[in-house]
């Protein structure tokens, strides 16, 4: 109902106000904007790394970047490579970075391969912070921070190797990690649920923090899926990007000298209930627990010592991250003072490099 003064059409009063409408302007708005995923893949090369993205994600979104022959040279240190894409689902826009991390366990000492990861993700909520710290900082500040850590457990079915214990402990504290159990159709359902069990006491026993996390803001039937999904993991995956014939019917899946498999069936592996955790029930929540746990950690560690470092009446030493206990030799940098800070208004107040 609707009345015209002057050529102005006013609406009645009435008890709607409209505000209902909200979650429809929120969508709107984060449709336009789009939303960014950052998933990197860890495991020894020829585990299945590649070939499970592009399953998870239906599309090519990586290559296979280790190496292809044995004849090949077996790289020296974990190098990091990331590649962007964008798919788009009904409307919805993801921004995906895969980021690979070839040479991860590959040579004959492994004892610090996990350092540039460790390195990596620590970079990137540095830059984040940087930005946030700035002056005029920017509207939408580009999001780089890793979301989710895939890790591949090699399928021995025996107890975990060295450097997955401290791999999987160093990453779990700064990240959401999501341990899987890699081409798991090269054990019989008997080893696999054999191996799930021995895995599952030894995150138990090394008090590795694997996602998803409790937190007191769920609600009862969050709590449950939650509860469900923790006895799944580590996920026992195979991943193929081919389809072949089952009984007649395309699918997609492996064969192998034992069978074929299909990869999409529940009873033959887990490769479903991995994509409806990852993408269909938690996606949002990865995304947002990196921003309010693993990045709000990092922030305030890294606040305080700045903090600290510019009062010099406390004596406290900074913090120091992975990248700097490395053996490597750091460039000198210098502390800002106080003054310097000052100094610098439009800049706003970055923390010392040399803390990050
Ligand atoms: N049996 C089996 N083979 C697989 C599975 N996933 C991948 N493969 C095969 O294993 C080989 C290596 O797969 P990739 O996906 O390239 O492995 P990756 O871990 O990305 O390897 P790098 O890039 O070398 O580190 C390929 O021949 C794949 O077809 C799986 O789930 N089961």
């Amino acid at each position: 109902m609707s009345t015209t003064v002057d050529g102005i059409q006013f609406s009645q009063p009435s008890k709607y106000v409209g505000f209902d409408t909200i979650t429809t302007q929120i969508e709107n708005r984060l449709l336009k904007k789009g939303f960014q995923f950052n998933v990197m893949v860890v495991g020894r090369s020829g585990l299945g790394k590649s070939t499970l993205v592009n399953t998870l994600f239906s599309s090519k979104l990586t290559e296979s970047n280790g190496r292809k022959l044995p004849t090949e040279p077996i790289e020296k240190t974990t190098s990091i490579q990331v590649s962007s894409h964008t798919l788009i689902e009904n409307n919805v826009r993801l921004n995906i970075n895969v980021i690979d991390t070839p040479g991860f366990g590959d040579q004959i000492n492994n004892e610090k391969c996990w350092e540039p990861l460790v390195k990596y993700i620590k970079e990137q909520h540095s830059q984040y912070l940087r930005k946030e710290l700035t002056a005029q900082r920017e509207r939408n500040i580009p999001d780089s921070r890793v979301h989710c850590v895939l890790y591949f457990i090699a399928p021995t079915g025996k107890k975990l190797k060295q450097l997955d214990i401290v791999a999987l402990k160093k990453l779990s504290e700064i990240a959401n990690v999501v341990p899987v159990i890699a081409k798991s159709d090269s054990l019989t359902l008997e080893e696999r649920a054999e191996f799930k069990k021995v895995l599952q006491n030894e995150f138990i026993n090394y008090n590795f923090n694997i996602y998803p996390y409790d937190s007191e803001d769920l609600y009862d039937e969050e709590r449950q899926l939650n509860e469900d999904i923790k006895s799944l993991i580590p996920f026992a995956i195979a991943g193929s990007e081919q389809e072949i014939e089952i009984n007649g019917e395309r699918v997609r899946g492996r064969k192998s000298r034992w069978g074929a498999i299909n990869i999409e069936d529940v009873s033959q592996c887990e490769f479903v209930f991995l994509r409806d955790f990852l993408t269909r029930t938690h996606l949002q929540d990865l995304i947002e627990t990196t921003a309010l746990t693993h990045y709000e950690t990092f922030r305030s560690k890294q606040l305080i010592a700045l903090k600290e470092n510019a009062n010099p009446n406390r004596q406290s030493a900074p913090i120091q991250t992975q990248s700097q206990t490395q053996s490597q030799p750091q460039p000198p940098t210098a502390q800002p003072s106080q003054q310097d800070l000052k100094s610098q208004p439009s800049q706003g107040v970055f923390p010392p490099t040399s803390l990050l």
